[in-house]
């Protein structure tokens, strides 16, 4: 049985080990690692069926079959080569580092060479399916529009940037316009989808996002749309976001559950 390794124990991490815990994903949890050894200790504790070990990336590293990265766009520099050097496979959630074009070629080439696959789940949106389609031939354009409930974008680079008090916007506000590899910088712990789209058709330059803070909403509401020589294509998400990670929404755990899924059954449906 596949032996997984999760770093970054958070609300997505969580999500995936209870899934594993439950039988939803036929494999072992095996290691788990956290800057914060509590945060390793209540997950352990709040599962039934395994008691994954407390490892230090690299013990973690030399011990499990697949690598899921589930916690910071720093992890991702830090912590993917070191595990594609070392033959793993790797989930990757924190899609936004890869803007990085030094970091985004070495980590293809590592793979490559490394014979290793990288995931890179479709989060908090859809039609990452439709766009890897339509990439088969020519795109035009693709526009993301992330809408979120002020206190959702707390602590971005961009809030800060713009000096603004979150808790006294008042109507629709318009935090960022830009291109996607920006876009993920200005709003780390937001707009990662914004890399995955990136990814699936006209990379990091080309994709352009609007970010916007809607004192009205209580959903993370993410938008796609998409010309091309096959036509349009426009999404709309309305997300409940997590309880415990506001920041983030309930279907990026569940796109990174329905991976691994997908990774490990003999039918594949979809791009
Ligand atoms: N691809 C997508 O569509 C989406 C991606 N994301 C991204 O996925 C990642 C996980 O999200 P989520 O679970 O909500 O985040 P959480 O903040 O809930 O959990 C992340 C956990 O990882 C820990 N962590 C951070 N850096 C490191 C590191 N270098 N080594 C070990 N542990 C580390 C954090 O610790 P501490 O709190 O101490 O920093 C925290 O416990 C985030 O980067 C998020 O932005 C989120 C939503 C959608
Ligand atoms: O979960 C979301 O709504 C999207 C998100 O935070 C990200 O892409 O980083």
């Amino acid at each position: 049985m596949l032996k997984i390794g999760v770093i970054g124990c958070g609300f997505i991490g969580g999500q995936i080990c209870r899934a594993i815990d439950k039988g939803v994903i036929n494999a072992e949890l095996y290691a788990l690692s956290d800057s914060s050894k509590n945060k390793v200790l209540e997950l352990t504790s709040s599962l039934k069926r395994y008691s994954p070990a407390s490892m230090t990336i690299e013990e973690l590293l030399k011990n499990v079959d697949f690598v899921i990265e589930s916690a910071s766009q720093k992890a991702v520099r830090l912590i993917v080569p070191q595990a594609l050097e070392a033959g793993r496979d790797v989930m990757v959630m924190s899609v936004g580092a890869l803007a990085d074009e030094e970091l985004r070629e070495r980590l293809f080439r590592l793979a490559e060479q490394n014979n290793c696959k990288l995931y890179f789940p479709s989060g908090a949106v859809a039609g990452i399916d439709g766009i890897n389609s339509a990439s088969a031939a020519e795109i035009s354009s693709v526009t993301l529009t992330t809408r979120k409930p002020p206190m959702g974008l707390a602590g971005a680079p961009q809030v800060e940037a713009l000096g603004i008090k979150l808790e006294t916007i008042e109507k629709e506000t318009l935090l960022f316009e830009g291109p996607a590899s920006e876009a993920v910088k200005a709003f780390p712990a937001n707009v990662n989808v914004a890399a995955t789209i990136s990814l699936a058709g006209i990379g990091f330059e080309r994709t352009k996002v609007r970010v916007i803070a809607d004192p009205t909403l209580s959903k993370n509401v993410h938008e796609i749309t998409v010309e091309g020589e096959f036509g349009k294509l426009s999404t709309r998400v309305e997300n409940l976001p997590s309880p415990e990670n506001p920041k983030t929404s309930y279907l990026a755990a569940l796109s990174a559950i329905s991976t691994l899924k997908k990774i490990l059954s003999p039918v594949q449906i979809g791009t």
